[in-house]
C-alpha cells in the first residue's frame, strides 16, 4: 500500500467530508485551493528563512526559563511545552506571542491538546462506520470538542478584528494578514462562483495549523524526554555533542543542525519509534482503484499505518530498541538528513507522504531540533524515581500520546559542580 500511495497518491487524496472547511477534513477543489494558500503564505513567511527562526529562539529561551524556574519542584513539562509550541504557531498565524498567565489563550491551547485525544478516535471510528457521526451526545465527545470550538471562535474572533482593522496590504505581518490580503484581491474578481476564501475557512484553516501543528509537535519532544530517561547513554552523547559544538552558554541555532549529527538522529529516531501520527490522516479513494485483486469502490476510507512501517523488522533491525545510530552512516554524518525525509525515496515518512504530506514538516523540524538541543543543552532529565523509569506504552488518539510521568530535572551547571 506504501508504494501505492507514493506512485497514485491523487488517487488517495480525499478525505469523507466531515466539516468542509480548511484543509484536514476537506477533500476536492475547496481542499486544494485552501491547501495552495496556506502552503504559500507559510513559504512566503519563511519556512527555512529568517522570521520562523526568531519566533522559535524567542520561545525556546522562554521554554529554558519555565523550566529553570520549577527545576526544585514537581514540573509539568507537557503544559510548558504545549504553551511554547501554541506559541511559536501564534506567532505564526497572528504575529504576537501570549503570556503563560493568558487564561483565554491557556484554555484554547489546552483544548487543543484535548481534542487531539478525542478526534482521533472520533475520526477512526467515524471513517469506519460512518453512521457513528449522527449519534448525539458524549459517545464520541463531539459536545466537548463543540464546546471547544467555541472558546476558539471567540479567541478568533478578536484577533481576525483586530488584524481587519489594521491590514495593509502591502505589508502582511502574518499568516492571518496574507490570507485576508488573498480575500482582498478576490473579492473584486467577477467571478464570485470561484471565490472560495472567507472568514469561515481561514477559521478552519488557523484551527487546522494549531491543531495538526501543536500537539505533533509537543507531543514529540515530550517523548523524546521520555526516551531520555530509558536511555541515559543517549541522553549523555547528546549533551556531549552539544557542548563540545556549542558550549553551555551559546543557544543552539538551525546552522548548528549538520554540526551536531547525533542530536540530529536522536530527533529522527524519537520520530520512527514513537510514530506520534501512526495512522496519518484518514484518507479516501477519489475513485475506484483495484489492489492486489481486491476492487476498492471510490470514497473507501483508507488508513495508512505508518507504524507498521517503522517497527517492520525487514527495514529497521532491532526496531524495539531506540537506537539514534540507525540514522547515522558515519559518526558525522545524518543518513536521512531531517530536511530530507518524507521524500519519494525513503520508507522514513513520519510526515507522511504524497499529495496531502503534511504541510508544517519544516516548522516541526525547526522546532523539535531548536527546542530538544536547548533543553538538554541546559539539563540533566532522570526519572522521578531513581528505582523505575516511566512506562513507555502510549495512548492512541489522532497523536499517539506517551502517559503521565514525572521528571527529575538537574541544571547541567549544577551536575559539573557536583
Ligand atoms: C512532529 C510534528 C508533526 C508530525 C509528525 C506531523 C505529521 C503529519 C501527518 C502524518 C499528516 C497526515 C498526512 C496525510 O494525510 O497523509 C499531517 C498532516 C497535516 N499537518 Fe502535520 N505533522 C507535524 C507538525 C505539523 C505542523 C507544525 C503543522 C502546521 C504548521 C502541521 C500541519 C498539518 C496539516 C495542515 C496537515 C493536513 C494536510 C492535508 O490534509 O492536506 N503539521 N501531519
Amino acid at each position: 500500500m506504501g508504494s501505492q500511495l507514493l506512485v497514485t497518491a491523487q488517487l488517495y487524496a480525499g478525505q469523507n467530508k466531515r466539516w468542509g472547511e480548511g484543509v484536514i477534513f476537506t477533500s476536492g477543489a475547496s481542499w486544494k485551493k485552501q491547501r495552495k494558500l496556506a502552503v504559500n503564505c507559510l513559504q512566503e513567511l519563511g519556512f527555512g528563512r529568517s522570521s520562523f527562526k526568531v519566533y522559535i529562539a524567542d520561545e525556546a529561551k522562554i521554554l529554558i526559563e519555565l523550566i529553570e524556574q520549577n527545576t526544585e519542584a514537581s514540573l509539568n513539562l507537557k503544559d510548558i511545552l504545549v504553551m511554547c509550541v501554541s506559541n511559536v504557531m501564534c506567532g505564526i498565524v497572528f504575529g504576537r506571542r501570549f503570556s503563560h498567565e493568558d487564561k483565554q489563550f491557556l484554555e484554547v491551547a489546552a483544548n487543543f491538546s484535548e481534542d487531539a485525544k478525542y478526534i482521533g478516535h472520533a475520526s477512526i471510528l467515524m471513517n469506519c462506520f460512518p453512521f457513528l457521526q449522527y449519534l448525539p451526545g458524549y459517545l464520541l465527545r463531539t459536545k466537548t470538542i463543540l464546546e471547544h470550538k467555541n472558546v476558539f471562535d471567540k479567541f478568533y474572533e478578536d484577533l481576525y478584528e483586530s488584524h481587519q482593522s489594521t491590514l495593509d496590504v502591502n505589508y502582511p505581518r502574518d499568516f492571518m494578514d496574507l490570507y485576508l490580503t488573498e480575500m482582498e484581491k478576490n473579492s473584486t474578481l467577477p467571478d464570485k462562483e470561484e471565490i472560495t476564501y472567507s472568514k469561515n475557512q481561514l477559521k478552519a484553516l488557523v484551527g487546522d495549523l494549531f491543531g495538526a501543528g501543536t500537539e505533533t509537535t509537543s507531543t514529540t519532544l515530550l517523548w523524546a524526554i521520555l526516551y531520555l530517561l530509558h536511555y541515559p547513554d543517549v541522553q549523555e552523547k547528546c549533551f556531549d555533542e552539544i557542548q563540545t559544538v556549542l558550549g553551555l552558554e551559546r543557544f543552539p541555532s538551525l546552522d548548528d543542525r549538520s554540526h551536531i549529527p547525533y542530536c540530529e538522529a536522536t530527533i529522527l529516531e524519537t520520530l520512527r519509534i514513537t510514530v506520534v501520527a501512526p495512522l496519518a490522516v484518514p484518507h479516501a479513494t477519489t475513485i475506484d482503484v483495484y489492489f492486489r485483486g481486491f476492487r476498492i469502490p471510490k470514497e473507501s476510507s483508507i488508513l495508512i499505518n505508518l507504524d507498521s512501517i517503522f517497527h517492520d523488522s525487514d527495514i529497521f533491525n532491532d526496531q524495539g530498541v531506540f537506537s539514534p545510530k540507525r540514522f547515522l552512516d558515519s559518526p558525522h554524518h545524518v543518513k536521512f538528513p531531517l530536511d530530507a525525509i518524507s521524500s519519494p525515496y525513503t520508507t522514513f515518512i513520519p510526515f507522511s507522504c504524497g499529495t496531502r504530506v503534511c504541510i508544517g514538516e519544516k516548522v516541526a523540524q525547526m522546532k523539535l531540533f531548536i527546542f530538544l538541543t536547548s533543553m538538554i543543552q541546559k539539563f540533566q532529565f532522570l526519572p522521578f524515581d531513581p528505582c523505575h523509569s516511566p512506562d513507555l506504552e502510549g495512548n492512541l488518539g489522532i497523536v499517539y500520546t506517551p502517559p503521565c510521568f514525572q521528571v527529575q530535572i538537574v541544571r547541567r551547571q549544577d551536575v559539573k559542580s557536583n
